[in-house]
């Protein structure tokens, strides 16, 4: 894949057309039951945790030009860092899969197809589709990228009018508190937190690229869960498909579907190849790009996605504890080059901090699991590394030192 250098808008509106899609939505459904009010305040309480830690692993690429995996062995090691391209790989064949599956079931309302057949064909429409966008090279994609983008804006504009003239609100049913909807909030812009680097190293002007990428997604990510929020409060429909059709878009909606689901999932397959690639560059980035998308839409096709929630959680229990300790190494202790092998310790305190957000999580707390596992994990790193990395450069300055 070519490595042209790209505009600050061309990256913007990549990150905008990341925000919506139809996954987001659905997110945004499951906070129905906090009511109008509580539910906007934990989306936004979320996105900003989320955004404030996709802005630094964003802006730590700009800074060094290096892909998302590559920025991580500066914490875990030139081996350690390998460990986070698995878990990255992993996540973004799951999302490959989840944006299938949620696409095709929207196709399927709105077209009124039943069946598994019908599942099959859907997804293979969309699988196919990000097939080809992956086909094509960047230069391409920029441009058709910002028509669907603003395709999906005056769409988006239309729902939200939709939603906006909805009666009184509806009852929803099911529970969630507000710790846990913060929660899902975080984990949306969390989830790119392994993927930005890749696109903001390699734009034109990498800083401010950043800066517009993470606040072009932080608008279109709260949009969209307000959407969902707003069509289940306000409508009574669970499932924006159905709300799509019932106000009549049709062929639009179907369109809407479609372009989002494909603008996003090339972000994942694409990343996840950058990801692979520093495991292994026996194939070029394209090759697995596209070996990704067809596992991912065969994932979709045959392997019932469920339990999607539970999948957020697991994303925020893996990154949260390597993001706080790769924010406080390179911004708090300025460690910005890769020095280990496999750092051992770093390594324990990612695990420590997965078995402390997992802890977090079944003890709700009322602001969320992220926010307190992130300051733990940045005051233990701080407090720990901060000798250590003080310890090693003695070593290394001692064993310099010129002889008398
Ligand atoms: N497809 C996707 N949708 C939302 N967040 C993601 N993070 C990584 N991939 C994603």
């Amino acid at each position: 894949m070519t490595e042209e250098k790209t505009s600050t808008i061309s990256n913007s509106w990549l990150w905008l057309g990341a925000a919506i899609s139809i996954s987001e939505i659905l997110t945004g459904t499951f906070i129905a039951p906090l009511g109008m009010a509580k539910g906007v305040l934990s989306i936004l309480i979320g996105h900003i945790i989320g955004g404030v830690v996709m802005y630094f692993a964003g802006k730590i690429g700009a800074d060094t030009g290096m892909n998302a995996m590559e920025t991580l062995k500066i914490s875990f090691g030139s081996k350690g860092g390998l460990f986070f391209s698995v878990l990255n790989v992993l996540q973004l064949v799951g999302w490959t899969a989840v944006m299938v599956v949620n696409g095709a079931s929207a196709i399927k309302v709105l077209l009124g197809m039943e069946g598994s057949t019908a599942t099959v064909v859907a997804s293979l429409l969309i699988g196919g589709l990000i097939f080809i966008w992956m086909a094509l090279d960047v230069h391409a994609i920029a441009k058709v990228n910002s028509f669907s983008v603003i395709a999906l804006l005056v769409l988006c504009l239309l729902l939200t009018y939709k939603i906006s003239q909805g009666a009184a609100a509806v009852a929803a049913t099911g529970k969630i508190s507000f710790g846990a909807a913060i929660e899902l909030s975080v984990a949306m812009p969390l989830s790119w937190v392994p993927v930005i680097a890749d696109y903001t190293r390699t734009a034109k002007k990498p800083r401010l690229a950043n800066g517009m990428s993470n606040l072009a997604y932080f608008v279109g990510s709260c949009w969209m869960f307000i959407i969902g929020l707003g069509a289940a409060v306000f409508t009574g429909y669970q499932d924006v498909a159905q709300l799509m059709g019932a106000m009549g878009l049709g062929i639009s909606a179907v369109l809407i579907v479609i372009l989002s689901t494909v603008t996003t999932t090339y972000l994942d397959a694409r990343s996840a190849a950058i990801s692979f690639r520093t495991i292994s560059d026996s194939f070029s980035e394209k090759t697995i790009g596209l070996a990704i998308t067809v596992i991912g839409t065969v994932i979709g096709c045959f392997v019932p996605v469920m339990q999607f929630e539970n999948f957020l959680y697991l994303i925020g229990s893996c990154f949260i504890p390597m993001i706080a300790i790769l924010i406080t190494d390179y911004f708090l202790l300025k460690k910005q080059t890769i020095t280990a092998s496999i750092d051992k310790v770093n390594l324990l305190m990612w695990f420590a901090g997965f078995l402390v957000y997992r802890l977090f999580l079944s003890l709700s707390t009322p602001v969320g699991t992220s926010l307190p596992v992130i300051a733990l994990v940045m005051l233990l790193s701080y407090a720990i590394n901060g000798k250590r990395y003080k310890k090693q450069s003695e070593q290394i300055s001692e064993a310099y030192a010129p002889v008398d």
